[in-house]
C-alpha cells in the first residue's frame, strides 16, 4: 500500500491543505486538496479529491466561529473518512518564521516545537496558527514524523550585507535581521520556471507573490538575492490588511503623541491597513475590483504603483532582468493588476501583450513575442514544496516505528 504525506499551510484566517501519495520511486501525486476559510467568523471547508470528487463544501462541525485547532481536526477526520487506512510517511507544515536558527526544513521534536513558541512575537499573525497545526497533528498521529518547512529558509545566505539593518552591529548578532518570506512559493516558482524556460531561470528573475500576504523576490540563477519583506511579514508591499514599508518615524509618533501601545500598533499594522485600510471596504482584491467606490480603485492603483516601485528596486539589485513572474491569488488571477504593473515597466524591457495577459489558462508567458525581458504567470504550489521537503527529510532520516 502506498504511503501519503499531508501538508498544512495555516494563515491568519485560513488553512490550506493537500494530501499526496508517494509511490515506490518517491514520486508525489496529489490525491486531494482543500482549504478552510473565514476561521473565527464564517468558517467554511472546501475539499476535493484529485479526480474532482467534492469531499466537502460547507460549514464545519464546530460552527462558523471555529478556530484553527477544530478546523485541523475536521480536516483530518474528513481525509481519514475519504481515504480509509492511510499510512502517513510524514506530515508537513509551512512555518512562517524560522529566524536565524532555522535556516532549513527540519523534523519537529520537542526542542523544535519549544523553539517555535519563542518565535511567536516575530510573526503574530501566522506562527500561533502554525504551532496549533503541529500540536493537533502530533496528538492525532504521535508516531508520524512532522516536518517544519520555513518560509524564511529560501532567503538565508545573504550574509551580513544581505541581511543587516543599519543598526548597531549587536542587533544583527541578536537576530534583528532581514529574513524574507514566501520562500516556499519562490522555491516552487523558481523550479517551475526552470522547467518552462531554463535559460531565463538561470538568469535574473523577479517573482511577485501577490496574495493576502504579498512580497517580491529577486532571483539570480534560481537563488534569492533580495526580497521586499524583512524581519517580519510587514515590510515591502502593502497587502490585504498589512501596511508594507512605512517610515518608522510614524510609529514613534503614534507611540509618543497619540497614546498608542504595542498591541494597538500591532493591530493597526497587521490587521487594519493595506488594501483594507486604504479602501475602507475590504482586504479582498476581488471585492475591490467589483466595487465602483473611488477608494476601491485608488487602493488598487496604490498597490500596483508599489509593485512597480519594488520591481525597479529589485531590478537594480539584479543589474537588470530577464523575466518577471506573477504568482499568488492576485498575481495568478487579476488581469487588471498585471496590466497596471506591466503597463509601467516597459523601461525594464518588458513589452506587454494585453491579449496574452488576459487569457485565463495555465502557466504562461504574458509578454509580447520578442520582448527583451519576458513576463509570466505561474501558479504557485507551496503544498507541493512542503511535501517535497517533508519527503526528502524522512527519506534521509533513520526509519521510525509508525503508530497504528
Ligand atoms: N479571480 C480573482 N480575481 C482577482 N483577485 C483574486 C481572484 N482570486 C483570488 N484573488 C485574490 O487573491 C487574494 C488571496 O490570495 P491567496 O494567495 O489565496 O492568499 P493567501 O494564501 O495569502 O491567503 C485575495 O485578495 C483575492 O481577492
Ligand atoms: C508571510 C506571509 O505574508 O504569508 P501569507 O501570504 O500566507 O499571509
Ligand atoms: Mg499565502
Amino acid at each position: 500500500m502506498s504511503e501519503h504525506i499531508i501538508t498544512f499551510n495555516a494563515g491568519s484566517s485560513s488553512i490550506k491543505f493537500a494530501l499526496f501519495s508517494v509511490d515506490a520511486e518517491g514520486r508525489l501525486r496529489r490525491a486531494a486538496a482543500g482549504q478552510v476559510d473565514g476561521l473565527g467568523s464564517n468558517a467554511r471547508l472546501a475539499a476535493k479529491a484529485a479526480d474532482g470528487r467534492v469531499l466537502h463544501d460547507g460549514g464545519l462541525p464546530a460552527g462558523p466561529a471555529c478556530g484553527h485547532g477544530d478546523a485541523l481536526a475536521a480536516i483530518l477526520a474528513l481525509i481519514q473518512a475519504a481515504f480509509p487506512q492511510l499510512r502517513f510517511a510524514a506530515i508537513g507544515h509551512r512555518i512562517v518564521h524560522g529566524a536565524a536558527r532555522h535556516s532549513a526544513s527540519t523534523l519537529i521534536d520537542d526542542a523544535v516545537l519549544a523553539s517555535l513558541h519563542t518565535l511567536v512575537p516575530l510573526a503574530p499573525l501566522h506562527l500561533p496558527n502554525n504551532i496549533v497545526g503541529v500540536e493537533v497533528t502530533r496528538r492525532a498521529f504521535p508516531g508520524v514524523p512532522q516536518v517544519a518547512c520555513f518560509d524564511t529558509a529560501f532567503h538565508r545566505g545573504g550574509g551580513f550585507l544581505g541581511e543587516a539593518y543599519a543598526l548597531p552591529r549587536d542587533y544583527f548578532e541578536a537576530g534583528i535581521r532581514r529574513y524574507g518570506f514566501h520562500g516556499l512559493s519562490y522555491e516552487y516558482v523558481a523550479g517551475r520556471l526552470a522547467e518552462l524556460s531554463p535559460r531565463e531561470a538561470a538568469g535574473r528573475v523577479i517573482v511577485a507573490h501577490l496574495g493576502n500576504g504579498a512580497s517580491m523576490c529577486a532571483l539570480r540563477g534560481g537563488r534569492s538575492i533580495d526580497t521586499t519583506m524583512g524581519f517580519s511579514a510587514l515590510d515591502g508591499l502593502p497587502m490585504g490588511t498589512r501596511c508594507g514599508a512605512i517610515d518608522p518615524g510614524v510609529l514613534l509618533h503614534l507611540l509618543q503623541t497619540h497614546g498608542y501601545d504595542a498591541a494597538r500598533l500591532s493591530d493597526l499594522l497587521y490587521k487594519e491597513s493595506g488594501l483594507k485600510g486604504l479602501s475602507g471596504i475590504s482586504h479582498d482584491l476581488r471585492a475591490l475590483e467589483a466595487s465602483e467606490d473611488a477608494h476601491a480603485s485608488e487602493a488598487i492603483t496604490y498597490f500596483c504603483a508599489r509593485i512597480r516601485r519594488e520591481a525597479g528596486a529589485l531590478a537594480a539589485s539584479l543589474g537588470g532582468i530577464d523575466a518577471l513572474v506573477f504568482t499568488g491569488g492576485i498575481g495568478e488571477n487579476s488581469a487588471r493588476v498585471r496590466a497596471a504593473v506591466l503597463g509601467g515597466l516597459d523601461w525594464l524591457g518588458i513589452r506587454f501583450d494585453p491579449e496574452a495577459a488576459s487569457e485565463e489558462r495555465g502557466d504562461r508567458v504574458i509578454s509580447a513575442p520578442g520582448s527583451p525581458a519576458s513576463a509570466w504567470v505561474i501558479a504557485t504550489d507551496e503544498e507541493a514544496m512542503i511535501a517535497r521537503h517533508a519527503l526528502g527529510l524522512v527519506r534521509a532520516a533513520p526509519p521510525r516505528v509508525q503508530a497504528a
